[in-house]
């Protein structure tokens, strides 16, 4: 009976990948078990990956331990850089899930036809240079993870079939008639509003509510800015081994330009600063740049008035010229610059942040209201940064 039994064991080894779940199930592995002792004790590990102190941060460890053996659906929203895959292997490592794969997708990274077939997989002679059969990353992640990152850029046809994934879980390889059913954990990233994705017509709304059950909210590193001293020891720690050691700490000069700074690029550019002044030992250069890119998105911060009325902006205009020379040229680009300004928003706000729409009612193209709206420095105010 033992020898039959380890018989059976064996031979599912070699089951094809999508019959893996079955073996699981024969071996009561996994599956919306508790999470067992080892895991439990190995969670903290994978949560001290994630550095930061604020309460955000707080929040998103807490929201990490409670969703971790739910195998609910999770979409992790933030900026680029500020740590969403670092929450999504936090997820799988913590998850009884932790043994099998993590495998990730870039939605934005490949055209439609192409996306589909990483997905998916194909049949041989499915295509013409389809000469053998490819198992897609739905089926490579089995019993894992399979990370969506950038869902928001997912064409509209293939939401569709990431849909019926979602309900059934089964889909069919491109140029297959099998219907192929997996076990995946999906966990998917955005930089977008997927809401005005929705209204725009760019992202299905019923792939929205099954995909949207967890929401984890990463916020950019400008709004907890505490974290960045952790954030720097951190990578000081992890790279000096290998880029060079000789630094303890970050000069005083410049970390204060460091908490002044609206990081951009968040996350990702305090490291890549980092492991630069781990290699060129001298924080000046960095500091330079720093201050040019502070300087340089000063240039499109909105101009202020405290004018209500079209005479009083202007005599606020006039006001530093005194009894002098009046350059008018550059006083009406600034007036038309307020003018303009105060209309794109008013349309904005009536179309509630719509762009597309705004930029129809304005008779302008899409892309010369993105262009506007940077020039003239017009940012959608920011949602509450919490975790939900
Ligand atoms: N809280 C954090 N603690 C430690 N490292 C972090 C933290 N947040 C981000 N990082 C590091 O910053 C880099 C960027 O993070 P990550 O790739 O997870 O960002 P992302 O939001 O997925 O970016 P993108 O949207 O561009 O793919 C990685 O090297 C990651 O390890």
């Amino acid at each position: 009976m033992y020898i039959l039994g380890k018989l059976l064991f064996n031979l599912l080894d070699f089951w094809p990948i999508a019959e893996l779940s079955l073996k699981d199930r024969i071996l009561n592995k996994g599956y919306r078990k508790t999470p067992s002792l080892r895991s439990v004790k190995e969670a903290p590990v994978a949560l001290e990956l994630i550095i930061g102190q604020s309460p955000a941060i707080e929040n998103i460890k807490e929201l990490i331990t409670q969703v971790v053996n739910t195998d609910l659906n999770v979409v992790i929203y933030g900026e680029s850089g500020v740590g969403k895959e670092l929450v999504a292997r936090a997820l799988h490592r913590l998850s009884y899930r932790k043994d099998k794969p993590f495998v990730k997708v870039n939605c934005a990274a490949l055209p439609g036809e192409l996306l589909e077939s990483e997905l998916f997989g194909y049949e041989k002679g499915a295509f013409t240079g389809a000469v053998a059969q490819k198992l897609g990353k739905f089926e490579l992640a089995n019993g894992g993870v399979i990370f969506l990152d950038e869902i928001g850029d997912m064409p509209l046809h293939l939401q569709a079939k990431l849909l019926q994934v979602l309900q059934d879980g089964e889909f069919s390889r491109v140029g297959g008639q099998k219907d192929i059913r997996v076990n995946t954990w999906v966990i998917a990233a955005t930089n977008h509003d997927l809401d005005r994705d929705i209204r725009e017509g760019r992202f299905r709304e019923d792939l929205y509510f099954r995909l949207n059950i967890i929401k984890i909210v990463v916020p950019p590193l400008r709004n907890r800015k505490e974290d960045i001293p952790l954030l720097c020891q951190h990578f000081i720690d992890r790279y000096a081994p290998q880029l060079g050691g000789g630094l303890e700490e970050i000069p005083k000069p410049l970390m204060d330009l460091f908490m002044e700074y609206h990081w951009p690029g968040n996350v990702r550019e305090l490291e890549n600063y980092i492991r630069r002044l781990l290699v060129l030992k001298d924080w000046e250069p960095i500091a330079q740049d720093i201050r040019r890119h502070m300087e340089a998105s000063a240039e499109v911060e909105p101009p202020t008035t405290k004018a209500t009325n079209l005479k009083d902006l202007v005599r606020e205009e006039l006001a530093p010229y005194g009894n002098g020379s009046i350059p008018l040229k550059e006083i009406r680009r600034k007036i038309f610059d307020y003018v303009e300004r105060e209309l794109i928003e008013v349309v904005l706000e009536r179309t509630n942040w719509n762009r597309r729409r705004t930029a129809e009612i304005l008779q302008i193209s899409y892309k010369a209201l993105l262009y506007k709206m940077q020039n003239l420095g017009i940012r959608e105010p920011e949602k509450n940064s919490e975790t939900s």
